[in-house]
């Protein structure tokens, strides 16, 4: 074994399974294959096999690794770490305790533990473990797991004692390519630390090709960790008020451009509103619920908005933020009334722990619910009272917290990207009086974030591609000045006028008008 500790790279990280293995697929002929493809570590798991078959096993496959320079750790035995000289041992909750690995070993060799709780991973810092396996991140056939799922939005919790030590951390359990980006975005906590890499099995050696399997989820973990620093900021712009506005601007050409099929799940109360605001901006609209289509769906469009307001198939939200996240379209959720029942809360939960929204929008009192916060009250679906003391650095902090862009709607709208924050002061008070403005804020997002992610070349470590920020904005602007011109018209006498003239409005504005009205404000937190 190393006499000192080298440095590892956890990026991808295989757990051998030889019983995954596709029929006909030799054992060493995957591992080989599947070191060529970028596996950066390899941990070897034989629970069944007698010790000499496994020493074998260990031998041979150390012999691959080491061609490749790939460090090779044994699952739970010890004595046949020992015999091969591996590069350490990973070690579960019920095997070995740490000290007693830590005295039977060399100096220098590397000790993991799979932890399923901050109290698990905190101990495993104590005893000195170099590396945590955090799990179960979703539910998996490879591993009879008891233990309850973590889910996505639980891993940063889970990675909590790891801040300010050099414990690394992978991610284990369910992790395939097509979700091991949401796992990444997902654990970065709000002081920036994530995982160092993701451990795989089935993906890869249930593989028929584990070398391009390998390959595909090695260039997204590479090219996510080299973006982390900039995850919040999609763009590394320092935002003006003028930049802000005339990019929002250029996107309104950008929309009749691309004319972006933009998928709206949405409540019963707004549809048709929602549906006409799409086309009257230059998209095209589809609404659709049901689980069995959202594979097909995702395919065609350029985005996808998920508003609850009245929640008819929970598991459609769930499929469609799913496959929008695995072929990479923006997610606009809109948690409509989320604190007015428990079903709402728990349901914006299962939601957030299975996709990755790119854009959080909602009311305060939706908000509020959303972070926990005791701060603003709802009632219903509308938010009651003053709204947050001090918004820009509520927005702030939630968009640090979910990792994407949050709109806060109000009098004033606040939008972040958990480094930026900017007010916006405009719109009118008849969007009070009509009932889904909100909701219709929801769409000209969705819409925006649609058109500026197809302006965008596509980045292999990015969940969504272009500025998302900026399209956030774009949105709002759309609806506010919109709402500013149908007021001003001599045609709007009330509410029931305003909404058609809004339509209308809405289809009109010109990039031009759009930088000479905006009111926008960089606020400083
Ligand atoms: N008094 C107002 N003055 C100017 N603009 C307003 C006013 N009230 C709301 N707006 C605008 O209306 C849009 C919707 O925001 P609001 O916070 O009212 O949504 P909501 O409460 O979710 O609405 P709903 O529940 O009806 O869908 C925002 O862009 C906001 O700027
Ligand atoms: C009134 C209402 N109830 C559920 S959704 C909705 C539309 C405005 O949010």
């Amino acid at each position: 074994m190393a006499e000192s500790k080298r440095e590892i790279d956890y990026s991808v990280y295989l757990v051998t399974g030889r019983d995954l293995l596709p029929p006909g697929k030799d054992y060493l002929e995957s591992l080989e294959e599947s070191l060529r493809g970028g596996v950066t570590i390899v941990q070897i798991r034989e629970k069944t096999t007698e010790t000499g078959e496994f020493l074998e096993v260990a031998r041979r496959s150390q012999a691959l690794c080491r061609k490749f320079n790939v460090p090779i750790l044994i699952n739970d035995r010890l004595d046949i770490a020992l015999a091969i000289g591996a590069d350490g041992v990973h070690i579960g909750q019920t095997d070995m305790p740490i000290a007693v690995a830590k005295a039977l070993l060399p100096p220098g060799a590397i000790i993991g533990m799979t932890c399923n709780t901050p109290a698990h991973v905190a101990q495993a810092v104590k005893d000195g473990a170099d590396y945590v396996g955090v799990g179960p991140v979703f539910a998996t056939q490879t591993k009879n797991v008891a233990s309850p799922m973590l889910g996505v939005r639980g891993l940063q919790d889970i990675l909590a004692p790891l801040e300010g030590t050099n414990v690394k951390a992978v991610a284990i359990a369910g992790i395939k390519y097509t979700n091991a980006l949401q796992c990444l975005y997902g654990a970065v906590r709000p002081s920036g630390l994530g995982l160092d890499g993701l451990a795989v099995v089935s993906d890869i050696v249930a593989s028929h090709e584990p070398e391009a399997a390998a390959r595909k989820l090695a260039t997204v973990v590479h090219a996510f960790k080299s973006t982390i620093p900039h995850i919040f900021s999609l763009s590394q712009h320092p935002y003006t008020s003028q930049y802000i506005k005339e990019n929002a601007a250029q996107l309104f050409p950008a929309i009749r451009r691309h004319g972006p099929l933009v998928q709206q799940i949405t409540n019963t109360v707004v549809t048709t509103q929602s549906a006409n605001a799409t086309l009257a901006l230059g998209a095209s609209p589809i609404m659709a619920n049901a689980p069995q289509e959202m594979a097909d769906i995702s395919k065609a469009i350029g985005g996808l908005l998920i508003n609850f307001g009245t929640i008819q198939s929970l598991d459609g939200m769930i499929e469609a933020g799913k496959h929008a996240n695995i072929n990479r379209k923006p997610v606009v959720f809109d948690p409509v009334g989320v604190g007015a029942s428990q079903y709402r809360r728990s349901s914006a939960n299962s939601l957030l722990n299975t996709w990755q929204a790119t854009v959080i929008k909602g009311n305060a009192g939706e908000l509020a619910a959303i972070a926990n916060s005791q701060e603003v009250r709802a009632k219903g679906v509308d938010s009651v009272g003053q709204g947050f003391k001090n918004p820009a650095l509520f927005v702030r902090d939630l968009a640090r917290r979910e990792r994407c862009i949050v709109v806060l709607s109000g009098k004033t709208d606040y939008v972040s990207d958990g480094t930026t924050v900017v007010s916006l002061n405009n719109g009118h008070p008849l969007l009070g009086d009509i009932t889904g403005s909100g909701c219709m804020l929801g769409t000209c997002i969705a819409i925006f974030c649609a058109a500026a992610s197809m302006e965008a070349t596509p980045e292999d470590g990015k969940l969504v591609s272009g500025d998302m920020f900026i399209a956030a904005i774009g949105g709002v602007l759309a609806l506010t000045l919109a709402s500013e011109k149908a007021a001003a018209r001599d045609d709007v006498k009330g509410s029931g006028t305003f909404l058609p003239a809004l339509i209308d409005e809405l289809g009109k504005l010109s990039p031009e008008e759009v930088v000479a009205l905006a009111n926008v404000e960089v606020v400083s937190v």
